[in-house]
């Protein structure tokens, strides 16, 4: 494994590691993948293993900078597990949104420079955590990107839709997430929502490449920035966390709601025959 050789420091819990965290602390870049074949569905567990390993990062004044990618080819993330909102309680269901909202504090809030390496499929909450990032580099080719909630019968929650809105502005957010909308690379990258799209090999090497850009710039002056240009959204959420909790589990109980979700497993499901 890459994080036992020197200069790396390797932060993933041994024997779970579904979110592997890999320091350099030579360069002060952590790589973070997610890593829960075959999609990295995002369950209860990756969400509380990856709020800490983003807490963590913060913590560790040697680390500068966090490259969020996938240890699984062909997959950024699927998104939130779906099966943690079908037939669940309402009790798994406010612990499951807890963690998100806390993962996604941590990693929009960071101080470090995040920067997303999207070589594969993106959608829902994998778009979510790929535009909470401060850069994104996309892999061209078939993988998609987009938050396509509605498709779902769900809704994207407003802390998903006001990290849209500050990704790709109003207009295209707004068609966006009525349709549900999936988008090829291309596309993405037309919109503002990708901020580069290589072919898949050059991915990590054009990150790594355009943080050599971001890391020349003072790390005060530029969390300052940071921190101002996302307060009023973070502080939306941190301001109602518990009553945006109970929100999503009283929405997910609803019967149309699960009618819903069931369907489209289904539908995951019948793709495959
Ligand atoms: C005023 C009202 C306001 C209300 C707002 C209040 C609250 C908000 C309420 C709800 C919001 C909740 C937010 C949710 C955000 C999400 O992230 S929802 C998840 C959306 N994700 C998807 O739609 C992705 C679906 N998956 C795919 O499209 C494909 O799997 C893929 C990612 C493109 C990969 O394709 P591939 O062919 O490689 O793999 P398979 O399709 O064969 O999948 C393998 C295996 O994995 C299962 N699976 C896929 N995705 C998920 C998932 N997200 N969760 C769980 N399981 C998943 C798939 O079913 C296969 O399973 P198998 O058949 O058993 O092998």
């Amino acid at each position: 494994q890459v994080c036992t050789q020197v200069p790396y420091r390797c932060y993933s819990t041994p024997g779970v590691g579904q979110v592997q965290v890999d320091m350099n602390s030579e360069t002060g870049v952590a790589t973070v993948r997610l890593n829960r074949p075959p999609v990295n569905s995002l369950n209860l567990d990756v969400l509380t293993e990856l709020g800490i390993a983003l807490e963590k990062l913060d913590a560790d004044r040697t680390c500068r900078a966090m490259v969020l990618a996938s240890a699984v080819p062909g997959i950024f993330s699927a998104g939130l597990d779906i099966l943690e909102m079908y037939q669940s309680t309402p009790e798994r269901c406010v612990a499951f949104w807890r963690a998100l909202q806390d993962a996604w504090l941590g990693l929009y809030g960071s101080r470090l420079v995040t920067m997303a390496a999207i070589e594969g499929h993106s959608p829902a909450g994998g778009c979510l955590l790929a535009m909470s990032c401060d850069y994104r580099v996309m892999a061209d080719g078939k993988f998609q990107i987009g938050l396509n909630e509605t498709r779902l019968g769900i809704v994207a929650p407003f802390w998903f839709e006001d990290v849209m809105l500050n990704t790709i502005g109003h207009r295209e957010t707004e068609k966006a997430l009525q349709l549900g909308a999936m988008y090829s690379a291309q596309q993405a990258l037309s919109i503002g929502l990708v901020d580069k799209v290589v072919p898949l090999a050059e991915v990590m090497p054009t990150v790594q490449g355009e943080l050599k850009n971001w890391l020349q710039i003072p790390d005060a002056a530029r969390v300052i920035t940071k921190t101002s240009m996302r307060k009023q959204v973070l502080d939306r959420l941190r301001s109602q966390k518990e009553k945006d909790a109970q929100f999503f589990a009283d929405f997910i109980g609803r019967d149309s709601v699960q009618r819903s979700l069931g369907a489209y497993i289904a539908s995951l499901q019948k793709r495959k025959s």
